[in-house]
């Protein structure tokens, strides 16, 4: 009878032999995945630089400093009107391209639905909000709660609270800015920004101009956008979303869910408030009251409506007032304009400032030099054909609105500050490549609200100051850093 002699191997594997196999299937992996990104994938036949084809690594270090705008240009200048910033991302820089991301719609309905990116806003409320929503067709009917509070009509009666607001902003730039060190705009028109929204959301002004002081929700808000930055790197490899529950809450989540408190605390009181508020969520509370939107519902579109609309109109006023005073020629004709149209200050109303034709070209090519939302909004493809290409489904796309707003193929010297491009009709700029609110069934609901304000303020500063730059040097664009927002 055979016998059967267990086989003892004498040696188990070294922990060296073990290190190399690990390196060796890492190593495999990884240019595998190489290999895949840059012939496999759906939309590998785009252009774009190799390690952006190849890799998460060129997004990842690019949109770490603040430039990612910028990077993006370069990028778009040197292979064209479509590139590939990730291996599963589009970035277009046409106005055709606006076109065909925003607008496609059935009923009303947007066809190209917001991507993941939406949810890093959304996350902490368990009822999404009207820019968080990426189902389109919830998205529509949050949409409808808000178009009359958003509408030319309403806005008429929302002046008193715009007036008043920018009244104490423009004195308190007399009394403060006066002196040889000048005031700090950056601070100052987000300070006006976000006491007018919180008023329009919340019931209730952050009183920062009143207080000459910032509030807590500010600060918050400008950090939750760093971490935005990273979190939209971060979620693109699952392994990265496990690593990210791993940093401190206070660079990622934490800044939200503070703010979310503050807002659910602000919100809470809304209902009890009667009398003509004729702010944005007068609608919603009356569905509130009688049951048919829920409180957590009204708190999710409070705080979305308070971060859309304070930052971006302080952003935009900051940017613009810069320009107009870096450039002797147009800041000259629109103080002609306003000081002839006007006989009093009280006669500045957001009706008349309609009819100043070179202060809204000035408000139009402020944002069109300086784009208050310089990052593309994301979109995810549902399989669709954009500048005659196959975008495959599930690609993530959009427009690069810094790229495109400074594309020499549609504007004449897009980094000069040329509000005339506006009013003059012989201009050959192509300027529907400019859409500082987007389009389509997703624009900004807010835009009439901002631009009227944004009119307002301009206008009454200009009539009333002879203002100038205290830092002559100072470059704009080069010194602005833009996470998701500047
Ligand atoms: C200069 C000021 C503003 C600019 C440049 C601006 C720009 C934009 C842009 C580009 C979008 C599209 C974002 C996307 O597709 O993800 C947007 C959406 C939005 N904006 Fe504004 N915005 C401004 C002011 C405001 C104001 C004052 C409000 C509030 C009244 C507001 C409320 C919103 C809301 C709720 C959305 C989401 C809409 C949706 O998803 O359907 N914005 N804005």
């Amino acid at each position: 009878m055979d016998t059967i002699t267990p086989r003892v191997y004498d040696s188990v594997p070294s922990g060296e032999s073990l290190a190399e196999a690990s390196i060796g299937l890492f190593t495999v992996y990884v240019l595998t995945h190489i290999i895949y990104n840059l012939y496999f994938h759906p939309p590998s036949n785009f252009p774009g630089p190799f390690w952006a084809r190849s890799s998460l690594l060129w997004r990842l270090y690019r949109s770490m400093d603040g430039k990612f705008h910028k990077h993006l240009e370069n990028c778009h200048n040197r292979y064209g009107t479509i590139i590939r910033v990730s291996p599963n991302e589009l970035s277009f820089c046409s106005p055709e391209s606006w076109t065909a991301i925003y607008m496609p719609r059935n009923k009303g309905v947007a066809k190209i639905p917001k991507n993941e990116f939406y949810d890093m806003f959304g996350a902490g409320m368990e009822v999404q909000s009207l820019g968080t929503e990426r189902d389109p067709v919830l998205a529509h009917q949050k949409r409808a709660l808000f178009s009359a509070a958003l509408s030319a009509k309403a806005l008429a009666k929302q002046e008193t609270v715009i007036q008043k607001n920018v009244d104490l902003f423009v004195s308190k730039l007399g009394k403060l800015g006066s002196g040889e060190e000048g005031i700090n705009m950056t601070k100052w028109f987000i300070y006006l920004g976000f006491d007018i929204i919180g008023e329009m959301s919340f019931g209730e002004s952050f009183g920062c101009v009143e207080r000459e002081a910032s509030h807590p929700w500010l600060e918050l808000m400008l950090g939750l956008m760093k971490a935005v930055t990273i979190m939209d790197n971060l979620r693109r490899y699952p392994f990265l979303v496990k690593a990210a529950q791993y940093i401190p809450s206070q660079w990622t989540v934490g800044f939200r869910d503070k703010m979310i408190k503050y807002s659910r605390d602000q919100t809470a009181l809304r209902p009890q408030k009667t009398g003509d508020q004729n702010d944005f969520m007068e609608n919603v509370v009356g569905k509130v009251r009688t049951g048919k939107v829920t409180q957590e519902e009204m708190e999710s579109h409070a705080w979305n409506m308070a971060m859309a609309g304070g930052e971006t109109s302080g952003s935009a006023m900051t940017s613009i007032i810069y320009f107009l005073l870096k450039t002797p020629y147009p800041h000259q004709k629109l103080k002609d304009e306003v000081r002839a149209a006007y006989t009093e200050y009280p006669d500045i109303t957001l009706a008349s400032t309609t009819k100043l034709a070179y202060l809204n070209a000035v408000l139009k090519e402020g944002m069109r030099i300086f784009p208050t939302a310089p990052q593309g909004t994301p979109r995810t493809s549902p399989g669709v054909t954009i500048e005659g290409r196959y975008v495959p489904a599930g690609t993530e796309i959009y427009v690069s609105p810094w790229a495109v707003n400074h594309d020499p193929r549609f504007w004449d010297e897009p980094y000069a500050f040329r509000p005339e491009r506006w009013v003059d009709s012989h201009c050959k700029d192509n300027k529907a490549a400019s859409q500082p609110f987007s389009l389509g069934p997703r624009a900004c609901p807010g835009k009439l609200f901002a631009l009227g304000q944004m009119a307002l303020q301009l206008a009454k500063m200009v009539y009333l100051y002879d203002m100038e730059l205290v830092n002559q040097d100072l470059d704009w664009i080069e010194e602005s850093r833009m996470h998701f927002l500047w």
